[in-house]
């Protein structure tokens, strides 16, 4: 399916048809303008590191909003590939909850003061433009927004709204993007899509960062779904050099070039590098920061696609329907229905125990 026009998204969900954004509701508070992103994450994150006792789940949710299992996948070529395959039912299940992360994000972090707007990369980002859209021509037309790969460009030229970049927008209000996987304490894996790079620099250049997906990314810990390893954006003359160095890192597993699918060699990216997917132990997902540190040291790494203390909000889309919302302070909510007040879980300070 091509993601570059709206026109091209399945039927919207059904219980998000009457669903129209109430910007009166918007829940987030700004930020000081004075503050720049990067320092007040850090200031706001640091010390705060969560443990989970157990994992649970299936696709119905436990009480703070896990998948019961972990859903494994990894991408073979440019298409995500699954250990058990979606039927065509969950498909659509799957979809639904993209949608239904992608809208409540959009309801609660995009507000009609928001001019500078970055646009992540994946399957779930169209539906978060097709949630801006619908706050209207009014609002939209005097917004910049900020594509992070040559596919979040499309979806903004082909529907119609103004593109910027953030050379000239190097402050950005907020940036919605999709992820591979997110552990509870909001580090992320991305560049499935080989995107992360300009992911990443976007993210740390927005004063918000939101995270939009469906219940198969909400793991306990990461590694445990996205099992393809870690993505690394690599200057194409060092890629072999930088294998080695990976396979050498203590709980590396292997670390293979990205290869393409319709394309005989690698896969390219948008700022014309390569990717490695760099595959550890759990041991190693025990410390992701420390892990981010060892690989991004490496001579010839453009970027990691491991996304540490710059989240501010993940966004889940359940097959029951409601949305699990994780915040950085801890807390955890369930949004019931779209356009409704979200309900608190779990506070920032208790424990999380499943
Ligand atoms: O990081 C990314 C691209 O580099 C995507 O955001 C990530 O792969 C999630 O994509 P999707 O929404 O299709 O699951």
């Amino acid at each position: 399916m091509s993601f570059s026009k709206l026109r091209d998204l399945p039927e919207p969900f059904e219980t998000l048809d009457d669903a129209a954004p109430k910007m009166d509701e918007l829940k987030v508070e700004d930020d000081d303008p004075t503050v720049g992103p990067r320092s007040r994450r850090h200031s706001s994150i640091s010390g705060r590191r969560r443990k989970l006792s157990t994992t649970a789940g299936s696709n119905s949710n436990n009480e703070v909003g896990l998948p019961l299992e972990p859903v494994r996948s990894k991408m073979i070529g440019d298409k995500r590939e699954y250990a058990v395959e979606p039927d065509a039912d969950e498909a659509v299940m799957i979809e639904k909850s993209k949608r239904l992360a992608a809208w409540a994000a959009v309801d609660h972090y995009i507000k009609p003061e928001h001019n500078v707007i970055a646009i992540g990369s994946g399957s779930t980002v169209p539906f978060v433009v097709e949630r801006i859209l619908q706050q209207g021509d009014d609002v939209n037309k005097k917004r910049k927004f900020i594509p992070t790969s040559f596919q979040a460009k499309e979806l903004i030229v082909g529907n119609g709204l103004t593109l910027g970049d953030v050379d000239q927008y190097p402050i950005i209000d907020v940036d919605i993007d999709g992820a591979d996987e997110v552990d509870v304490n909001l580090n992320a894996i991305k560049g499935g899509g080989a995107c992360h790079l300009r992911e990443k620099v976007l993210a740390e250049a927005s004063r918000k960062f939101v995270i939009v997906a469906d219940y198969r990314k909400n793991s306990a810990v990461l590694g445990s779904s996205w099992t393809q390893g870690i993505p690394v954006e690599v200057a194409p003359f060092a890629y072999a050099k930088v294998i080695v160095n990976l396979e050498r890192i203590t709980g590396c597993q292997s670390a293979k070039l990205r290869m393409g699918k319709a394309k005989a060699g690698p896969v390219v990216t948008d700022n014309g590098c390569f990717v490695i997917d760099a595959q550890f132990d759990e041991q190693r997902f025990s410390d992701p920061e420390l892990l981010l540190s060892k690989i991004k040291m490496l001579t010839g790494i453009m970027e990691v696609g491991l996304f540490c203390d710059m989240t501010d909000a993940a966004y889940f889309g359940n097959v029951d329907g409601t949305v699990t919302i994780r915040n950085a302070d801890g807390s955890i909510y369930t949004l019931k229905q779209p356009g409704e007040e979200p309900v608190l879980i779990k506070g920032p300070e208790d424990e999380e125990s499943v």
